[in-house]
């Protein structure tokens, strides 16, 4: 039976890939597409770079407002506290492939951390504060100490222990490497990890909120969010970047593959968004920090790659609004401070996890199921028909 009031309901909605449909409300972040402009808890993007730190960010993303120097010290203490992980966990990621990608080691490890700490799954009656802070200061401390923790592994190297005198973006760093990083290193680092907090309703935090919807507990939600979050349409593009540019190799080729490219309808990692018409302000203040981290040796080929496909795609694609995003820029500073291509997007997420916190926070205890509606394209009435008379 054909309900065709439903179905014309949902045809009159439909927005392939949801564009334009409103999904929630949020007072997290804002963002002005067509200006290029973005805003946590209403401050400015820049400002935040300019003036903050990745914990007090954080902070202002899950409170709603900037931390007194008390609460900020508190935040930090605890996020510091939290830092180690189980050695179960560490057993676990030794035993997975040395290929494997570190997306995908974060995502079951993630996943696997909900094992250690359950939290309750019927959230009809009031959750108590501390239950939620504990899951938001646990994610954010461990996310940094699970991914350098596999990067050494995968090579036979131990994992190097967290140090809690040592900031959020420094402490990383030192995992990572084994060496402290300089303050240049360790505030361009803090800053990527600032820009990169949050986004209004991106995939990632969108397969966040769509699983706890269901009550599904945040370890598996933050899981469900990494996943979405390593396509290479969004945090996996910035990976993609470098591997574009690689290809091309000297600037010399940068027309000759654009407009092979651009020829064949094919899409450029790093440049287009679903919101931003114009230049994302991310990319400007990253392509900022690449300079600045680059002022006494002087950029190198593969930024100067990058900066001419933006000048070819600005009078080519420019017109439709296709510009650089946040991920066009971020891989270059990476890369410049010697860290892996593949943990890219992890850094992402490690970064990205305090906003897909604060809207799981924001989401708590109000949000309905989401279920959306689909267009039935199939058959109807079919008579089955047993396999012998196939
Ligand atoms: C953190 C983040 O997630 S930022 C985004 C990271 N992703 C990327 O960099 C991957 C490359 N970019 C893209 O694939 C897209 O721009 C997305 C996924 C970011 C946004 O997708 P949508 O909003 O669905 O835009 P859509 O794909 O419909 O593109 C609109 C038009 O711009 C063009 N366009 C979009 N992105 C690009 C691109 N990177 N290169 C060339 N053309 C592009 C499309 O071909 C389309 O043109 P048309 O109207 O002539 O057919
Ligand atoms: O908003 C989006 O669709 C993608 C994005 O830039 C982000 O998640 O940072």
């Amino acid at each position: 039976m054909v309900d065709s009031q439903n179905a014309e309901d949902s045809i009159a909605c439909f927005s392939p890939g949801l564009a334009g449909i409103p999904v929630a409300e949020s007072a997290v972040s804002y963002v002005d597409g067509k200006k290029g402009y973005l805003e946590y808890r209403g401050i400015d993007i820049e400002q935040l770079a300019e003036k903050s730190s990745f914990e007090e960010s954080s902070y202002l993303l899950l409170y709603g407002e900037l931390p007194t120097a008390k609460e900020l010290k508190a935040f930090d203490e605890k996020l510091k506290h939290h830092r180690r992980i189980k050695f179960r966990i560490r057993d676990m990621m030794k035993c997975f492939p040395e290929s494997a990608h570190p997306m995908d080691s974060l995502q079951a490890t993630v996943a696997a951390l909900g094992m250690f700490y359950p939290f309750p799954t019927n959230l009809e009656g009031e959750l108590d504060k501390e239950t939620i802070d504990s899951v938001c200061v646990n994610l954010i401390s461990k996310m940094p100490t699970l991914v350098a923790a596999h990067a050494r592994m995968r090579h036979g190297d131990d994992p190097i222990a967290p140090r809690d005198d040592l900031s959020h973006a420094a402490n990383f760093y030192y995992m990572l490497t084994g060496d402290e990083p300089y303050p240049l290193t360790e505030r361009i680092l803090d800053v990527a990890f600032i820009v990169h907090a949050e986004h209004e309703m991106n995939a990632s935090t969108f397969s966040a909120l769509v699983t706890a919807s269901t009550h599904a507990d945040p370890y598996t939600s933050i899981s469900a969010a990494i996943g979405a979050l390593s396509g290479p349409l969004h945090g996996g593009a910035n990976e993609d970047v470098l591997h574009m540019l690689d290809e091309i190799g000297s600037v010399d080729n940068v027309e000759d593959y654009f407009n092979r490219k651009l020829a064949k309808r094919e899409k450029f990692a790093g440049l287009g968004h679903r919101v931003y018409k114009t230049k994302d302000p991310r990319a400007t203040l990253l392509q900022k920090l690449y300079v600045e981290l680059t002022e006494k040796v002087g950029v190198d080929t593969t930024y100067e790659i990058a900066r001419q496909i933006e000048k070819l795609s600005r009078s080519t694609l420019g017109a439709k609004g296709v510009c650089p995003n946040v991920d066009f820029y971020s891989g270059i500073v990476y890369r410049k401070m010697g860290i892996p291509t593949d943990l890219f997007t992890p850094i992402f997420a490690i970064a990205r996890v305090s906003g897909w916190l604060a809207h799981w926070k924001e989401q708590l205890g109000q949000g309905r199921i989401y279920r959306p509606s689909q267009i039935y394209t199939g058959k109807y009435g079919q008579s089955y028909v047993p396999v012998e008379e196939r």
